[in-house]
């Protein structure tokens, strides 16, 4: 199903080296990787014979073809260029659907990955003779594990963007992507659009002894999770997320602290910056703006520790436990980093 990694490291070998490579330039994979990929880009006969030797990613209508190896564990389906072409002439498609496939990365084996969506043909056919299934991101991006959810949220971004792109801003015309489908260009304007991600501040207050979360009514049962917002244009990350939680809770922080970042699906595509700030004891009363938040509550490390182990919200209680946002999430990375900061500050 999947081609070996040495005839996958041909194309990728050929295009950097022109033929006479170098084993010892060639071992520096990750740059040898990113080279690639931007070479990908810019060349479109080349990334189209990368397509016909890499693995393609489907998706339905923006729903992720996954398989379930052991239960509950779920693997996004690596295809083959001519497994693509088999699935789809069994669909009833002619294959030249393939050429709109995007290209995501390339794996650690040096397969370029791309991602297609054939939202046009009937799902059960496809269903079928891939023996997966086509699942909504909000459920799957949770089921998926290490480095394959990013790659699925990213390829789902992308295949969003173009879908709602087709059009110039400026004139109305149609727009043409390249064939990697990193840009898409008005021919008429020579405006050139490339994916967007809407930054997002997401930031953990705390007293001291304690930290805030919030929820929103439209968020699971009992999930709470860090206070987030998008930027506003001309704003700094500072500036953002002081007005954020300005607004939503009426605090003023202070000590900003830079965590990380992560691409979120979510609602779109977004740029999460996740930071830590404090805000003196003193300084704590809450006055939550309820348009925005149903709640907001300052937690206790016991309680954040309690909150880290339900697992799923408790259905039938009247008032559930409260529960963390999980692993993939940066909100419960900027968690984990403040309850270790406890610790290092009782043992200090
Ligand atoms: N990865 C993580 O750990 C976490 C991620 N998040 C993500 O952060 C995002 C932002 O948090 P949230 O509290 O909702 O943000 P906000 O507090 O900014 O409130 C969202 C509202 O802002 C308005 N808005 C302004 N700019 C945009 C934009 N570019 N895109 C969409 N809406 C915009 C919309 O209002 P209107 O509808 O009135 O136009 C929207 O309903 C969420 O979508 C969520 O998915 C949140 C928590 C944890
Ligand atoms: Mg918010």
């Amino acid at each position: 199903m999947i081609q070996s990694s040495m005839s996958a490291l041909r194309p990728l070998r050929t295009l950097l080296f022109g033929g006479h490579y170098s084993l010892t330039r060639f071992c520096s994979g990750f740059v040898s990787r990113i080279r690639y990929i931007n070479k990908l880009k810019e060349n479109d006969a080349a990334c189209l014979s990368a397509l016909q030797n890499g693995h393609i990613f489907l998706f339905h209508r923006l729903m992720p073809l996954l398989q379930c190896s052991v239960p509950e564990t779920f693997r996004p389906i690596a295809l083959s260029y001519s497994e693509v072409q088999s699935v789809l002439h069994k669909s009833g498609s002619d294959g030249s659907l393939l050429k709109e496939s995007i290209l995501i990365g390339c794996s650690e084996q040096n397969h370029a990955q791309f991602c297609l969506d054939v939202g046009e043909l009937d799902p059960a056919a496809i269903i079928k003779n891939c023996k997966g299934t086509f699942m909504d991101l909000r459920k799957a991006f949770f089921l998926l594990e290490g480095a394959e959810a990013p790659l699925v949220a990213k390829a789902q971004a992308l295949l969003r963007w173009h879908q709602i792109n087709r059009f110039c801003g400026a004139t109305g015309q149609l727009t043409q992507r390249n064939q990697a489908g990193s840009q898409r260009t008005c021919s008429s304007s020579s405006i050139v659009y490339y994916p967007k991600m809407s930054p997002v501040v997401i930031v953990l207050v705390s007293d001291g002894k304690r930290c805030l979360l919030g929820r929103q009514s439209s968020f699971p049962r009992g999930l709470y999770s860090a206070l987030a917002g998008f930027c506003d244009i001309g704003e700094t990350l500072e500036e953002a997320l002081r007005r954020e939680v300005a607004e939503e809770v009426g605090l003023e922080v202070q000590n900003i602290i830079y965590s990380s970042s992560q691409h979120w699906p979510f609602p779109h595509s977004s740029f999460m910056l996740a930071c830590h700030a404090t805000v003196s004891p003193s300084h704590s009363q809450l006055n939550v703006d309820h348009l925005e938040l149903e709640d907001a509550r300052w937690f206790t490390e016991e309680e954040i520790t309690c909150a880290l182990q339900v697992k799923a919200p408790p259905w039938r209680d009247h008032r559930p436990a409260a529960w963390l946002p999980p692993k993939h999430a940066v909100a419960h990375r900027l968690i984990m980093e403040w309850k270790e900061q406890q610790h290092s500050n009782d043992t200090e």
